[in-house]
């Protein structure tokens, strides 16, 4: 039975959702991180929202068991992404649940930021009634700057405009159309920075958003401009952001996030202007709800059949796709595994092509598994997640043919490996729709089953190669499960599978390579 780590506060509807698909679930919110650290290998998926820091080192020590890791919530700047791709984890987020939630946050601080009402609420209750201290200002007719129009900032710019505000936009992937079909002006970062009377930030933070507002950025700005960070800590420099608020460059500031978090003695806080949340943007009881239950749904799916949903290191495979795919997969990893186990030097590019039924499904995970497996002879740390980078570092080219044509089979993969010496193939099908069979390598039809144990022989097609084979292996004690040969032309280049019940031993081997018949003898193991 699978077992799920939940290491922050998630709504008990995930622990529910584990139990109700078999799961095994540890419910810890809070968990110290040297805990962390020391029981992440007893578990195949780990549950988190944005305080628990999964590391490099987090991931190392549940490497080999930890499968997933699920982030209730969209950003996962708190997991070290390549880290877990290296180490084979998936990494999976809720990429919708959160986002009406935290646009409305957003919108929120603006107006208790233009009103400034945390400061008037805690004056009022002191029993000051100071009317005349807490003048606001309007937001109808106001330029409203949304830094990244992702699925968030549509959101919250929709509300804007209901709010009568003109929204400009900066983001570096804001089609035209898009802007158009949402109302907005696409910009420039530092038209938007000179044009907005209020900024809200919508990115993710990283080496591209990181100090996004810092003092050039706020110099570029309408004097009194106004900031709002629902995003993260980090994209706006905090530094500079008190000397520009103590300027006056900056008239406001609402802040969810912080460059540290928890955030208990910043300096900010001291600041009249400033308005803070402590990262109150995903919760509502609906997003919270919304994102316990899908990250509980999606990690089971993964942990139970092997569908993929909302990874970030992983192509997807629908829950409908899975049982589908399945048969492929097997078909796909002994593709690859049979081209690395007879790949001997450097691989320089590997192509998978699909024709037939298999060319109508979601070939990419079969790409990526037999990718995997034709790099498993050279790295033991490899597998479908990592596979790419993998390669990438190794610089081998990886490609994908889909064929749109009729073929000698109702479904076809084929595999080809380019080393510097050579470029070999080897192709399958699904006998039944379910059972892999080699039918073609290196360009001689074949028909063979692949299992444990087997022999793989190039050999010159000379009468005399099964009388001396079967002697040998039956002298050894071993006995031949099925026999399978194919040649390219009567008297040429030919090659022999043959499955055997046991492992050969290398003295065994030594004597197959000294028979006349056979070029090269190798062992496969399946
Ligand atoms: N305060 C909170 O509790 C919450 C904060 N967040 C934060 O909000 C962020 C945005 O969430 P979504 O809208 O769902 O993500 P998204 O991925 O849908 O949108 C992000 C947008 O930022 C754009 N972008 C990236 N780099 C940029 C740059 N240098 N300049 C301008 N735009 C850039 C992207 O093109 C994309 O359109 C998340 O990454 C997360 O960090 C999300 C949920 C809750
Ligand atoms: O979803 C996100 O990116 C958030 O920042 C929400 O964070 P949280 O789950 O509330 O710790």
């Amino acid at each position: 039975m699978p077992k799920v780590l939940i290491s922050d506060k998630l709504s008990d509807r995930a622990v529910e959702i584990f139990k109700e698909r078999g799961i095994e679930v540890d419910f810890e919110p809070g968990l110290p991180a040297e805990d962390l650290l020391k029981r992440i290998g007893d578990y195949d998926g780990l549950a988190i929202r944005s305080a628990t820091k999964v590391t490099e080192e987090v991931l190392n020590a549940g490497a080999g068991r930890l499968k997933v890791v699920g982030r209730a919530g969209i950003g996962v700047d708190n997991v070290d992404l390549p880290a877990a791709t290296r180490n084979g984890t998936v990494v999976m987020n809720t990429p919708f649940g959160n986002s009406i939630t935290t646009a409305e946050h957003a919108i929120a601080m603006m107006m208790a930021l233009a009103r400034q009402i945390p400061a008037a609420d805690a004056s009022t209750r002191a029993g000051k009634w100071e009317k005349s201290k807490f003048m606001g200002v309007e937001l109808f007719g106001k330029t409203l700057g949304l830094v990244g129009a992702g699925n968030i900032g549509c959101i919250v710019a929709d509300r804007a405009q209901g709010l009568k505000m003109k929204v400009v936009a900066f983001d570096p992937f804001l089609s035209p159309e898009r802007a158009r079909e949402l109302g907005v002006e696409r910009v420039t970062i530092d038209e938007l920075l000179a044009r907005a009377d209020f900024i809200t930030l919508h990115t993710p933070l990283t080496d591209g958003t990181r100090n996004l507002l810092n003092a050039d950025a706020f110099a570029k700005c309408r004097k009194g401009v106004r900031i709002i960070n629902c995003a993260r800590g980090g994209i706006v420099n905090e530094a500079d952001l008190k000397d520009a608020l103590e300027s006056g460059q900056v008239a406001g500031a609402a802040l969810d996030v912080f460059e540290v978090e928890p955030a208990r003695d910043n300096p900010l806080f001291a600041m009249d202007n400033v308005v803070a949340t402590p990262h109150l943007g995903a919760a509502t009881e609906e997003a919270q709800e919304n994102v316990a239950l899908q990250v509980a749904e999606q990690m089971s799916d993964y942990l139970l059949t092997g569908a993929v949903s909302n990874a970030l290191n992983m192509p997807s495979i629908s829950a409908e796709d899975a049982p589908r795919l399945q048969p492929y997969m097997t078909l796909a990893c002994q593709l690859g595994s049979f081209a690395g186990q007879v790949t001997e030097t450097a691989i320089k590019a590997v192509t998978v092509e699909f024709e037939g039924h298999v060319a109508k499904l979601n070939v990419k995970p079969l790409v990526q598994a037999a990718l995997a497996e034709v790099m498993k002879p050279f790295s033991d740390a490899v597998n479908m997640v990592n596979a790419p980078v993998f390669a990438r570092e190794r610089g081998i080219e990886v490609s994908e043919i889909v064929h749109d044509r009729p073929g000698d089979y109702q479904t076809l993969i084929k595999l080809t490996v380019k080393t510097e010496r050579f470029e070999r193939s080897v192709s399958g099908t699904l006998f039944g729709g379910k059972l892999p069979r080699l039918v073609n390598i290196k360009g001689i039809s074949v028909e063979a089953e692949l299992t444990e144990h087997m022999l793989y022989i190039t050999n010159h097609d000379k009468p005399g190669l099964i009388g001396g084979l079967g002697s040998v292996l039956a002298d050894a004690g071993i006995n031949i499960a099925t026999f399978h040969l194919g040649r390219a032309a009567a008297g040429g280049d030919a090659i022999a599978l043959i499955a055997v019940d046991d492992s050969v031993p290398p003295d065994v081997m030594e004597k197959l390579q000294a028979l006349p018949q056979i070029m090269q003898v190798k062992t496969l193991n399946f």
